[in-house]
């Protein structure tokens, strides 16, 4: 796992000391754990966590393992509980490939988080790429703008913060608009948003630098009468710009092939991976 222009390219950036590039290198060249989240939105998700817990995890710890031939395997990391994620749902499970090959227990647990994954009662996610919707304290009430959204997996965690609380078949008064400039992700974006169940979510396809300002209209006495079957012609209800209560901008990374769907910036000859309209960058 060497790549000369990788090295180079951020040697250039000058963001690590000298003393620790070689840690650093280390350090990206361990695998991610795999990491999930039990989708809090569905009624049985306190029922999956115990689950977990209590018929696989539980026997993980307890050592209940039987390793099928060969050598002996190292010992298995105990699955985490990622402590700062709400209600005990996100999970982190360090499994190398021989002790997935090896251990019955753990492709049984490999295929559950596969299957409840294919489900939509689970979400895999990056641990870090959980945190900025917690950051954001989404409450019911809010608009929210997701304004680089495809796949969705952050999407996914701010509807369900406007739909905390809510009764079934309740309607939350919020609602997220997610956005992205890339029409197939948007597509990818709708899957995977449309588990959730969620008449609180509007998919848009623009480019964020360019998004257009939305108008409402306070829906007036008359209009409601209208609905409801009374009136006939309501008069048009006062317009006015929706203003967000929080904003998501999750740009695309610098080295990711996703790109910047804005034009580019060009540098002596350089093209430069940021977008230039939301005037930032993630390295
Ligand atoms: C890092 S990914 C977003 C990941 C997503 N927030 C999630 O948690 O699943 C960045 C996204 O930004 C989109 N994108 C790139 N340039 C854009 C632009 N100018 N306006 C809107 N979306 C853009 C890409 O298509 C890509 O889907």
């Amino acid at each position: 796992m060497r790549n000369a222009a990788f090295e180079e390219y951020y040697k250039a950036q000058d963001i690590v000391p000298v003393g620790e590039w070689e840690a650093f290198l280390s350090t990206l060249r361990c695998p991610l754990p795999v990491t999930f989240r039990i989708n809090g939105s569905g009624k049985f998700a306190d029922h999956l966590r115990d689950k977990l817990k209590q018929d696989f995890f539980a026997k993980l710890c307890s050592g209940e393992l039987v390793v099928s031939g060969g050598p002996p395997v190292s010992a298995v990391t105990p699955p985490r509980q990622l402590p700062w994620y709400p209600n005990g749902y996100a999970w982190q499970l360090e499994f190398s490939r021989s002790q997935l090959r090896r251990m019955p227990l753990l492709r049984d647990i490999h295929d559950f988080v596969k299957h409840a994954n294919d489900a939509g009662s689970i979400s895999r996610q990056e641990a870090v790429s959980m945190v900025p919707p917690l950051f954001l304290d989404v409450q019911p009430h809010h608009r929210v703008l997701d304004m680089c959204a495809a796949p969705g997996s952050k999407t996914f965690q701010l509807l369900e913060a406007i739909h905390a609380n809510s009764r079934p078949g309740q309607t939350p008064p919020g609602f997220v608009v997610a956005n992205d400039a890339d029409f197939m992700r948007c597509n990818l974006l709708t899957h995977q948003t449309k588990r959730v169940c969620s008449p609180c979510l509007l998919v848009t396809n623009h480019d964020a630098s360019r998004f257009p300002v939305f108008l409402a209209g306070a829906p007036t006495a008359a209009a409601q009468a209208s609905a409801a079957g009374g009136a006939s012609a309501p008069p048009r209800p006062p317009r006015y710009t929706v203003r967000f209560d929080r904003i998501l901008a999750d740009v695309p990374c610098s080295g990711s092939d996703l790109g910047c769907k804005a034009p580019h910036s060009q540098v002596g000859g350089k093209q430069l991976h940021f977008c230039p309209a939301l005037r930032l960058r993630k390295t």
